[in-house]
């Protein structure tokens, strides 16, 4: 069974591996989406693959460490593209989130980045 549970977050970066003329190159900011996606059976006594709300309590922490900030300046997005993006947070859900099969970066609703470990 696959459950999803979406978060949002604010935040501004720049791209600095492309070129100066790229829009990117200068600072900006994106309304994220992250969708992250878990994979496991269901457990008969609960109904549940796991209670969403201890997904949320995983996950919040580090959502914390993304909302309303510069992502160059956080370790490990130094180039805050949505695929580096996802890398980060499936590396720090994972151990928390044994379950985790994806997680999904969304830019804009119509890009996004996926990654699946
Ligand atoms: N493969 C990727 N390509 C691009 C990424 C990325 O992370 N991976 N990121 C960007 C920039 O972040 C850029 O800000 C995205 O462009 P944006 O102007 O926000 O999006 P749209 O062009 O779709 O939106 P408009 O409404 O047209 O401004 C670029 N490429
Ligand atoms: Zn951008």
């Amino acid at each position: 069974m696959k459950i999803t549970q979406a978060f949002t977050f604010e935040a501004a970066h720049r791209l600095p591996r492309v070129p100066e003329a790229h829009r990117c190159y200068r600072m900006h900011g994106h309304s994220y989406r992250v969708e992250l996606c878990l994979e496991a059976p269901v457990d008969p006594q609960t109904g549940f693959v796991i209670d969403f709300f201890e997904i949320e309590a995983a996950f919040g922490p580090i959502l914390q460490r993304l909302d309303h900030h510069c992502l160059n300046e956080i370790e490990g997005l130094e180039n805050p593209t949505a695929e580096n993006i996802a890398i980060w947070i499936f590396d720090r859900v994972k151990p928390f989130v044994p379950q985790l099969a994806s997680v999904r970066i969304y830019e804009t609703p119509q890009c996004w980045a996926e990654y699946e470990g």
